[in-house]
């Protein structure tokens, strides 16, 4: 019998870490029982804040001379956000190592916000972050790279699976952004069940008495895994971007393959007893899509079907458009604390 609702869920889907932070992963993991997170998971807004920590700073400056050395090495001469962005790179590898030893999975690392409109710049970000982690001890099979759900970048994916690098499409909130993915060969989507903003501006989080029948993105989680499951999809789901403990029950109910979970919510988790088993079972009805709509190519000419299907769906646009807007924002705060700090 599991003995929080922490462990309970651990029992009923892959946990994941959604956090940088060592300390998070260390105080729900024993490596030397097995027991570990499966992957870390982050963004430009969980980087930022490592970034920020004053008992960080040393690893920062270790960013800066690591690439101010690669720099004589190669003879470049890269100055201002150009080389900021270099040392986030190497930054969001350091940081990411120090979570590493509490994985059995994978270590996720995103793209630039300001690549995610462009097929080339995000397959450039993305290599280059793998070659970073290869070059610091982390093997490409044990890395995963976060693309946000553009059309451009879902073509980005599919091209990095040819050279055999991991994808998982973030900020995804429809099943065509779904269908997508699994076509670009992702090994993960990342329903956001919440946008992003309710984590910087909490008063337009919206509460639901039960978030698993009630909240709009049940319905497309749930809608997510039955389409994979009709259309034989590899790609597994990992939702995201949770606020509450009855979120967390919620979603679990509709059976994902992963669920990644910041530190603080890690923690109340394992405050808490286990559900009953009812608390797990969902009533919601798949919803029917045409044959035409589950075969149909979203990646040809440069995903314009995707395109299409987002051009159509403001508020997955809307929502995709805000998260990258906030990514970029935390983005350049980070750049501009280490140009603070040259
Ligand atoms: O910013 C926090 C949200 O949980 C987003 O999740 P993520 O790390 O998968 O992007």
């Amino acid at each position: 019998m599991p003995e929080t609702l922490l462990s309970q869920i651990r029992q009923l889907v892959t946990v994941d870490v959604d956090s940088m932070d060592p300390a998070d992963a260390a105080r729900h993991t024993s490596p030397e029982n097995g027991l570990l997170f499966c992957d870390m998971t982050s963004n430009q807004a969980i980087l930022g804040g490592q970034a920020e920590r004053p008992e960080n700073a040393d690893l920062v400056k270790q960013a800066i001379e690591e690439v101010k050395a690669t720099y004589k090495e190669s003879g470049a001469k890269k100055e201002g956000e150009a080389f900021a962005m270099d040392v986030i790179d190497v930054l969001t590898v350091l940081v990411a190592k120090r979570v590493y030893p509490y994985l059995k999975g994978n270590v996720h690392a995103q793209t630039s916000p300001c690549a995610a409109y462009d097929i080339d710049q995000t397959v450039a970000h993305a290599t280059k972050l793998v070659n970073l982690f290869e070059k610091h001890g982390i093997p490409k099979s044990r890395v995963c790279i976060k693309i946000p759900t553009s059309a451009e970048s879902m073509v980005a994916c599919h091209k990095l699976k040819q050279v055999g690098i991991q994808t998982l499409a973030t900020c995804l909130f429809s099943v065509p952004q779904a269908l997508a993915a699994s076509q670009a060969n992702c090994i993960y989507v990342a329903p956001y069940f919440n946008e992003l903003r309710v984590h910087f501006q909490p008063t337009i989080w919206r509460e639901y008495a039960n978030p698993g029948k009630e909240h709009p993105m049940s319905q497309v989680v749930f809608d997510v895994k039955n389409v994979y499951k009709k259309i034989g999809s590899k790609t597994l789901v990992m939702p995201a971007s949770l606020v509450t403990c009855k979120e967390i029950i919620g979603l679990v109910s509709l059976k994902p393959d992963h669920i990644t979970i910041s530190g603080g919510l890690l923690d109340k988790l394992a405050e808490l007893p286990p559900e009953s088993a009812e608390a797990f079972q969902t009533d919601l009805v798949p919803t029917v899509f045409s044959e035409s709509e589950l075969t149909a190519d979203y990646l040809a000419n440069d995903g314009a079907l995707l395109k299409e299907s987002l051009a159509k769906d403001a508020e997955t646009t809307r929502k995709l458009d805000d998260a990258l807007k906030l990514f970029d924002e935390c983005e350049k705060k980070t750049k501009q604390l280490i140009l603070s700090m040259v």
